[in-house]
């Protein structure tokens, strides 16, 4: 038997949701491009879930649906306040917020076709009620009630903030969803499809997908990206600090992927983002800085950026808490979990590869007093 380290290139599963081919991301055959510039976050949920685009009643019953079902059971934010809320990070709050909400579901152990998808619904619909209120209630506010009436973009930052957000900021964080829902077998969607492919249930496969996206190679590396630029602090500052850590043969974060070669086709989106959002807010120097440290790694280590590295400047942008960046991934990226989710239930086989044995050789028990 051979191993292939953190199983790079090792084709695991079968799907049809979304894929990477020469450096192109695609959500069931649409370019990344195309549903960045053109659709909504919900119709990505719907395209991901149901493989084809909705047809505009579709669409009404899906934003439907997500706005009836968003409501949390108190227990569950009652529960935030029993936290050491003002040290617990928002991704570990959100791992058991979720696995909590799976306690509260009459439906959480029936795995039906048609459960799990209502289960989708609801954990879709509440994921970005459970963000908003964590970050509000450790606050000290009280959480928002969503608006029926606004997008999914909408209401999260309505929510978060209760103030009604401006059209341009919608529009950045609609795009910032719609780049993060789904990407083919990152390690948080293989997670979830490992832990449902035991036919454990679905809120199993999200929290544990939660565990893994919080993780800084993967989902947290966006907070950490908004850590370097606050330490970095202004444009005169990149070079000296770029070059040190690249020197000390540190990780720049949001930089490097384990697919992408020629480059990760969701940044130029965010970095667009980052630019209009900078200007507006007049705090360019986010942008700048973020420009000159992809100048310095692109042409020194030949790395170019990955989703997270201009996600940070966006969110920053939009007034949200740094610690929150991540969690904004999982609201999104938890539509394309539940895509695998359901569609390793719609065929399953138990995951369970197989390890290298690199240890001893065979040996005799030694009993306690001998040893
Ligand atoms: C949404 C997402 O999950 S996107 C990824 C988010 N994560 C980050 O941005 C964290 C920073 N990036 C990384 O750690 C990596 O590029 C990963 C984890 C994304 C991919 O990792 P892998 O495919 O396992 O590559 P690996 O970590 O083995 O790196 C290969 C080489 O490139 C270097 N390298 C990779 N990424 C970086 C980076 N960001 N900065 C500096 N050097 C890097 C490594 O040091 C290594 O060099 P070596 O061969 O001289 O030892
Ligand atoms: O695919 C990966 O390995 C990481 C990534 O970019 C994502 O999950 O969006």
């Amino acid at each position: 038997m051979t191993s292939a380290k953190g199983l790079e290139g090792v084709v695991a599963t079968q799907s049809a949701i979304s894929s990477i081919i020469d450096d192109t991301l695609t959500y069931v055959g649409y370019d990344i491009d195309d549903l960045a510039d053109n659709a909504s976050f919900e119709e990505v949920v719907y395209l991901l879930w149901h493989q084809r685009l909705p047809k505009a009643d579709e669409l009404a019953e899906l934003k439907q649906q997500l706005a009836d079902d968003m409501s949390v059971p108190q227990e569950v934010l009652d529960h935030f306040k029993t936290y050491p809320i003002t040290k617990v990070h928002p991704m570990a709050a959100l791992r058991t917020a979720v696995s909590m909400l799976g306690l509260f579901d009459e439906e959480a152990e029936d795995m039906s076709t048609e459960a799990n998808y209502r289960k989708a619904i609801r954990i879709q619909a509440k994921i970005s009620t459970l963000v908003t209120a964590f970050g509000r209630i450790r606050k000290g506010e009280e959480p928002v009630a969503p608006k029926s009436d606004l997008s999914y973009a909408a209401n999260f930052l309505y929510m978060l903030s209760g103030t009604m957000p401006e059209d341009i900021e919608v529009e950045a964080f609609n795009k910032a969803l719609v780049l993060h829902a789904d990407h083919e077998l990152n390690a948080s969607t293989f997670t979830a499809r490992v832990a449902v492919a035991t036919l454990s249930d679905v809120y199993s496969g999200v929290t544990a997908a939660i565990g893994a996206l919080k993780g800084p190679l993967h989902g947290g590396a966006n907070e950490q990206v908004m850590k370097m630029l606050t330490e970095i602090g202004s444009v005169d500052n990149v070079d000296s600090y770029i070059n040190e850590k690249l020197a000390n043969k540190e990780k720049i974060m949001g930089f490097g992927h384990r697919v992408y070669r020629k480059g990760d086709p969701r940044a130029k989106h965010l970095r667009e983002m980052s630019q209009k959002l900078t200007k507006i807010r007049n705090e360019e120097k986010w942008y700048e800085m973020s420009i000159r440290i992809e100048e310095i790694v692109t042409g020194q280590k030949n790395l170019p950026p990955n989703v997270d590295f201009y996600s940070a400047s966006v969110y920053h942008s939009l007034n949200i808490e740094h610690d929150l960046f991540t969690p904004i991934f999982a609201v999104s990226r938890t539509s394309g979990w539940l895509a695998h989710i359901l569609e390793q239930y719609a065929d399953n086989r138990l995951i369970r590869p197989r390890a290298e044995y690199i240890g001893p050789g065979m040996q005799t028990y030694v009993s306690i007093e001998e040893r």
